[in-house]
């Protein structure tokens, strides 16, 4: 007797965001999945989250930290959603008690770029003209840049990729240049308006934790998701954004305090990793910076590094430039 015809496995859902960017992402992870399952039916819900409608608000006066997330995670836990692709750092690092971070795939440049509106000469920050405005709205990049460049000023610039850009390029906005993530432009296709690419080696400054990586979330408990996405994950990916975020949760830090970091893979086979951090007060006067190395091989061993890191600064004062930082915001609405 042959085995009765089984039911094809209903598609699985990608939950991302409805920003060109996310949905690229998605695709992408759509398709690597295509390929590593040819039989299995694969569809993308892309959804407008709060963070995507509230476009003046103060990014910390939201108050939950995950704004971008929190509507995906809902949909996730009521099963209308599989996995979720998410910018690894747009996602905090205390997920709800249902969902779990099921895979890091390989990372993008995970550096921040410069870009200088169209027709300008300029192209390093160095060079930038005395009192040039820079656009952008994250407080890790403007503190670090007034550190480092006293004759920059700031202006917020929110919105998506392409809006953003738009708005620097219009000849009437006050904006000379701003500072995206190298893998955001490189994803959308604006690689070739990258004018310096920064870092420890050049220009100074250190990225977000997590920059550049794709975080794939699922629900708590769902093995058969977990092991397919576990097959597109990376392995040296994985344990420097793992270090790095343990680095963050020992902090306390969300993606609205200034703290930056940089991993790199060193030494022989490229087996030791090489954290640097720095954390820095907003108007960029005060700050603490250290780096460590050590073999890390598995997920704990990179959270070990990563805390270990994080200790380090709050010894070296780390945790008083932060409280002051909190202490200061405007009361939320
Ligand atoms: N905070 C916004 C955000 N979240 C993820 C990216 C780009 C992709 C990435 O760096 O992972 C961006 C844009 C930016 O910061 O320039």
């Amino acid at each position: 007797m042959s085995e009765p015809p089984r039911a094809p496995l209903p598609p699985l859902r990608i939950g991302t965001r409805r920003s060109n960017l996310a949905v690229v992402q998605a695709e992408g992870i759509r398709d690597s999945l295509q390929r590593i399952a040819p039989d299995r039916a694969f569809e993308i819900v892309a959804l407008h989250t709060l963070g995507d409608k509230d476009k003046s608000t103060e990014l910390y006066n939201f108050g939950a930290k995950n704004l971008w997330t929190a509507e995906l995670e809902d949909k996730l836990t009521s099963r209308d959603l599989d996995v979720i692709v998410h910018c690894l750092k747009d996602m905090p690092t205390r997920l709800p008690e249902s969902c779990d971070l099921a895979a890091i795939p390989l990372r993008d440049d995970p550096r921040d770029a410069l870009i200088v509106k169209a027709g300008m000469p300029y192209t390093t920050l160095k060079t930038l003209p005395e009192g040039a405005i820079v656009g952008t709205s994250s407080v890790r990049r403007s503190a670090q840049l007034r550190r480092l460049y006293p004759h920059l000023r700031f202006a917020n610039l929110r919105g998506n990729v392409e809006t953003r850009l738009a708005k620097v390029d219009d000849p009437e906005s006050e904006y000379t240049c701003m500072i995206m993530s190298a893998a955001g432009l490189e994803r959308v296709g604006l690689k070739h308006r990258i004018n310096q690419y920064l870092g420890s080696k050049d220009g100074g400054i250190l990225h977000a934790v997590g920059q550049g990586a794709l975080g794939l979330e699922i629900r708590k408990g769902d093995d058969a998701v977990l092991e397919l996405l576990g097959r597109l994950a990376d392995e040296k990916s994985t344990l420097a954004c793992l270090a790095e975020r343990a680095l963050l949760y020992t902090l306390e830090g969300g993606c609205t305090v200034p703290i930056g970091v940089e991993t790199e893979w060193v030494g022989d086979g490229a087996r030791v990793l090489r954290m640097r951090a720095i954390v820095v007060s907003l108007d960029g006067t005060r700050s603490v910076e250290d780096s460590l190395d050590a073999e890390v091989r598995t997920n704990d061993e990179a959270r070990a590094f990563g805390k270990e890191l994080a200790e380090r600064l709050v010894k070296a004062g780390a945790d008083a430039i932060l409280k002051e930082i909190v202490a200061n915001r405007p009361p939320k609405n």
